[in-house]
C-alpha cells in the first residue's frame, strides 16, 4: 500500500482513534491519502493550537498516541506551543506536517512558508520532541515511522514527522515494531531491592504519584503497590485525578501551604518520599512549607531512579512497578480496596450559599460537585487561571490540565479532543482570557459531535495575574457578554450572575445533550479561589520570609 495508509495503520496499533488536521498547499497530497485511506477519521478545526490541544487531550483521556496534521511553515509553527506543552507533561503527541518536495528544494527560489532555510522546521521541532524524522524515501519510510511513534510512548514524549508532499502516495512496505528495548534484569533487580529496603526502614514512608503512571498506564498496578506495601499515598498537583478510577484512595493532593495542613506535613516529614513518575517542579512543590530534601527521596522519573546519592539508569517505571510487586507478594488484607475517601480540602458539595448570592469559584465548585454526586462524576478539561485552583476543589475526578506547562487556550480544545476520543461528555472549566484564545472552537462542535458543558469564569480579567500583581491595570479584560455568543456557533448559552442561576443553569445544560452549553459565569471583581487565594499567601510568604 502507500506511505500514508501504512503510516495509520501505524498510528492506529499505538491506540490512535482520530486524526485532528488543518491542510495546506504542501500538505493537501497527505491530507487526501488520510481521507482516501480511512484508516482513521480526520477531524479539522480552526486554529493550530487547538489542533494541539485536542490531539494532546485525547492521548491523556484515552491512552496512546494522539496526532495532529498540519501544512508546513505557517502550520507547523503553530504548533510549537502545544508541542512545547506535551514535551513539558509527557504527553505522546504525534505532528505530521506537509512539506516541501525534495526536487523543490533545487528550484533555486525561496518557497512561501519557509523561514531562514527550508530545513528551519526541522530544527525549530528539535527543542520540543523525543524524536522525528523526515520521510523521504519509502524504503527507509517503515523503520523510521516505526522507531519514532515507539519512542513516543516509550519516552512517553511528542514526536515529528516530515512529509514531502510527492512521498504520501509512494508505494511503501507495512510498518512493523521497532526493536524492543532491553532491561538489564540484574540492574533492575538491584534497584527494586535497595527502593524496597530504603522504604521499610523508614519510620514514615509515603508515596506521591505523577503523571508518568498515566502516561505509562499502570495506575492499577500502583494502587496494588500502595496497598501491599500499606503505606499512604497522594498525588501532585499534575498528577490531580490519578488512580480515581482504581479503588484505591489518595489521601488528596499535595500543594504544600496552599492546600491541606495535615497531609502537607505528612509529605514534607517522611523519611521515605517515594516520587513515583512525579516530576519535581515549581508546580509541584513550589510552596513547600519547608524545603523537601528531595536527596533522601526516591525519585522515579524519566526511566530513572535516583536514590541518596546515586542513580539507576534505564530503569523502566512500569518494570520497576512489576519487579517491586514480584517481592511483595499479595496477602488477603491488603487486597481489600481502601475506601474512596473525598480529598479533605474539599467543601462540602451541600455548602451552596444564599440563591440570591453572587456566584463565586468556590460556589462553582460546590455547584458542580452538586451536580456530579446528583449525576455522577464527568471528566473535567481545565483550562489555566482561577478555573485549575477551582478544579482542585471538586469530587475525585478525571482532570486534564497543563498544571506544569501552564499553557492557556487548552481547555475547550481538550474538552473536545476528549469526547471524540472517549465519547465521554466532558465539564469544560475555563477562564474569560484563555476562552478569548480558543474557546471559539465550540463551533466546531456540532461537527464534531460534542456537547460539552462549559463553565466559564468571566471576571472580565486576566484575575490570576492581578492577584500577583494589583497595582497594574493591563489585566483588565473589558466585558465580553460570552452568553450571546454561544447560539452563533451552534451551543446554547445562559448568563449566570446568582447563586440560583447557576444552579438552574447547570441542570438546564445537563439535561440537554446534541450542543454545547456555556454558563458565562459572571464573577465579582476580586472573587478568587480559596486555593488561589492560598497560593498567592503561601508563595509571597516563602518569597518574603522576614516580611512575617
Ligand atoms: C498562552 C499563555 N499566555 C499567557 C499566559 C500567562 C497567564 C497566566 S494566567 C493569565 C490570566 C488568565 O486569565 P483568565 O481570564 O483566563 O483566568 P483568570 O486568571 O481566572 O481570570 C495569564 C495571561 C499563559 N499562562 N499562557
Ligand atoms: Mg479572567
Amino acid at each position: 500500500m502507500n506511505l500514508t495508509h501504512e503510516l495509520l495503520l501505524a498510528l492506529k496499533a499505538r491506540g490512535a482513534t482520530e486524526i485532528f488536521g488543518i491542510p495546506g498547499d504542501f500538505a493537501l497530497p497527505l491530507f487526501g491519502a488520510m481521507e482516501k485511506s480511512g484508516v482513521l477519521p480526520l477531524h479539522t478545526l480552526s486554529h493550530e493550537p487547538g489542533l494541539g490541544f485536542a490531539a494532546d487531550a485525547a492521548a491523556r483521556a484515552r491512552g496512546g498516541l494522539g496526532v495532529a496534521a498540519v501544512t508546513y511553515g505557517a502550520g507547523a509553527l503553530n504548533m510549537i506551543n502545544p508541542m512545547a506543552a506535551a514535551y513539558a507533561e509527557r504527553v505522546p503527541l504525534v505532528l505530521l506536517s506537509g512539506a516541501p518536495a525534495v526536487h523543490e528544494a533545487d528550484s533555486g527560489l525561496l518557497l512561501h512558508h519557509q523561514v531562514k532555510t527550508l530545513d528551519s522546521q526541522w530544527r525549530l521541532l528539535e527543542e520540543v520532541t523525543v524524536d522525528r524524522a523526515r520521510l523521504d524515501d519509502a524504503r527507509t519510510a517503515p523503520a523510521l515511522i516505526a522507531r519514532v511513534l515507539d519512542q513516543a510512548l516509550r519516552r512517553a514524549g511528542p514526536v515529528y514527522l516530515e512529509i514531502p508532499r510527492d512521498m504520501p502516495m509512494q508505494a511503501c512496505e507495512p510498518v512493523g515494531s521497532s526493536p524492543a528495548e532491553v532491561v538489564d534484569t540484574e540492574r533492575l533487580a538491584a534497584c527494586a531491592d535497595e527502593l524496597l529496603s530504603r522504604l521499610r526502614q523508614a519510620r514514615r514512608p509515603f508515596m506521591l504519584v505523577g503523571v508518568e503512571i498515566r502516561r505509562y498506564g499502570i495506575e492499577e498496578k500502583v494502587a496494588e503497590l500502595a496497598r501491599r506495601l500499606n503505606i499512604p499515598l497522594a498525588t501532585t498537583l499534575m498528577g490531580r485525578g490519578l488512580l480515581n478510577q482504581t479503588g484505591c484512595a489518595a489521601l488528596g493532593t499535595y500543594l504544600g501551604l496552599a492546600g491541606d495542613h495535615e497531609l502537607c506535613e505528612q509529605v514534607e516529614s517522611s523519611d521515605g518520599l517515594l516520587l513515583l513518575g512525579a516530576i519535581v517542579s515549581d508546580s509541584n512543590f513550589a510552596v513547600s512549607s519547608k524545603r523537601i530534601d528531595f536527596r533522601h527521596a526516591i525519585r522515579v522519573w524519566q526511566g530513572q531512579v535516583e536514590m541518596g546519592h546515586h542513580v539507576y539508569q534505564a530503569i523502566p517505571i512500569a518494570e520497576l512497578v512489576d519487579a517491586m510487586l514480584l517481592r511483595l507478594p499479595a496477602s488477603p488484607a491488603c487486597s481489600a480496596p481502601v475506601q474512596q475517601a473525598a480529598p479533605p480540602n474539599l467543601p462540602a458539595a451541600q455548602e451552596l450559599p444564599a440563591p440570591d448570592e453572587a456566584v463565586s469559584p468556590a460556589a462553582i465548585a460546590s455547584a458542580l460537585n452538586q451536580m456530579m454526586l446528583a449525576h455522577g462524576p464527568m471528566p473535567v478539561a481545565c483550562d489555566v487561571g482561577d478555573c485549575l485552583f477551582t478544579a482542585l476543589d471538586l469530587l475525585p475526578t478525571d482532570l486534564l490540565a497543563p498544571g506544569y506547562y501552564a499553557t492557556m487556550g487548552y481547555g475547550v480544545p481538550a474538552g473536545l479532543g476528549l469526547q471524540v476520543a472517549t465519547g465521554r461528555r466532558p465539564l469544560v472549566l475555563v477562564g474569560d482570557g484563555a476562552f478569548q484564545m480558543t474557546g471559539w472552537e465550540l463551533g466546531n462542535a456540532r461537527s464534531l459531535g460534542c456537547d460539552p458543558i462549559v463553565v466559564l469564569f468571566n471576571n472580565s480579567s486576566w484575575e490570576m495575574l492581578r492577584t500577583f500583581q494589583p497595582e497594574s491595570h493591563f489585566h483588565d479584560r473589558g466585558e465580553w457578554d460570552f452568553a450571546s455568543m454561544a447560539a452563533g456557533m451552534g451551543g446554547k448559552g445562559y448568563k449566570v450572575a446568582t447563586v440560583e442561576e447557576l444552579v438552574r443553569a447547570l441542570a438546564l445544560a445537563h439535561a440537554e445533550r446534541g450542543r454545547f452549553q456555556l454558563l458565562d459565569v459572571r464573577l465579582p471583581p476580586g472573587a478568587i479561589s480559596p486555593t488561589l487565594r492560598r497560593f498567592v499567601a503561601a508563595v509571597k510568604r516563602l518569597s518574603m520570609p522576614d516580611a512575617g
